[in-house]
């Protein structure tokens, strides 16, 4: 039997990182997106972990099985922390990641260099009806660029450059952001949980 995973996401960048990323431990990968018409869940929460819980915890108790949600987003020194829980809706409701971008670049016009630092963060939450929710995060650091580099990833990897690689998010392939990325930490850190699930069914 092939093990799946439900994913409370409807993000296409999302959704194709954990196909990749869970397609080593033989797991498939479902999400909002193949459920039709499937409203948004509100994320009302005030973190990271709080939307991540609310995510995963109302797909689960709606289906009757576990569900993983990932709430994540760029924090940026400079502004305050912005765009923070605000990520998608940088820029207006239509969660644009062109118009993200430029109001990003726009807002960091006149940061210097070394003021320009920044980090991706990741809460994942895991929920399992009857169980109390698990929550883990991972965060991935770097600098925001003051244009576009590289065509690959999602959101705002081509301002993003990450440290450990020496490159922007988006001119790495999904291989080497998957090695280094807030996503993929937050997933390593539910891998002993995960094992245990997976290997009792
Ligand atoms: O360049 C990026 N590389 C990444 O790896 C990444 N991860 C998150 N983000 C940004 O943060 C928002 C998440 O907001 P978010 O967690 O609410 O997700 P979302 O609303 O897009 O989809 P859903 O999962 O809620 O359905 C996203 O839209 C992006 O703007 C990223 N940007
Ligand atoms: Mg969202």
């Amino acid at each position: 039997m092939m093990k799946k995973v439900m994913i409370a996401t409807k993000n296409r960048g999302k959704a194709a990182e954990f196909e990749t990323l869970f397609s080593k431990y033989g797991i498939k990968v479902h999400t909002l997106l193949d459920i039709e018409d499937h409203p948004d869940i509100e994320e009302t929460g005030n973190t990271f972990e709080e939307n991540a819980r609310i995510k995963a915890e109302t797909l689960s108790k709606e289906l009757n099985e576990m569900v993983l949600a990932d709430d994540s987003g760029l924090i940026v020194d400079e502004l305050g922390g912005a765009p923070g829980i605000y990520s998608a809706r940088y820029a207006g409701e239509d969660k644009d990641d062109e118009a993200n971008i430029d109001k990003l670049l726009h807002e960091m016009k006149e940061v210097p260099e070394n003021k320009r630092t920044a980090r991706f963060y990741c809460a994942l939450a895991l929920a399992i009806p009857g169980e109390e929710t698990i929550l883990v995060s991972g965060k991935c650091e770097g600098k925001i660029l003051t244009e576009r580099h590289g065509l690959n990833g999602f959101g705002y990897d081509p301002v993003f450059y990450a440290t450990t690689a020496g490159k922007s998010m988006a001119e790495l392939t999904s291989k080497e952001k998957n090695q280094i990325s807030h996503r993929s930490e937050a997933l390593r850190n539910l891998e002993p949980i995960m094992k245990n699930l997976f290997n009792k069914k």
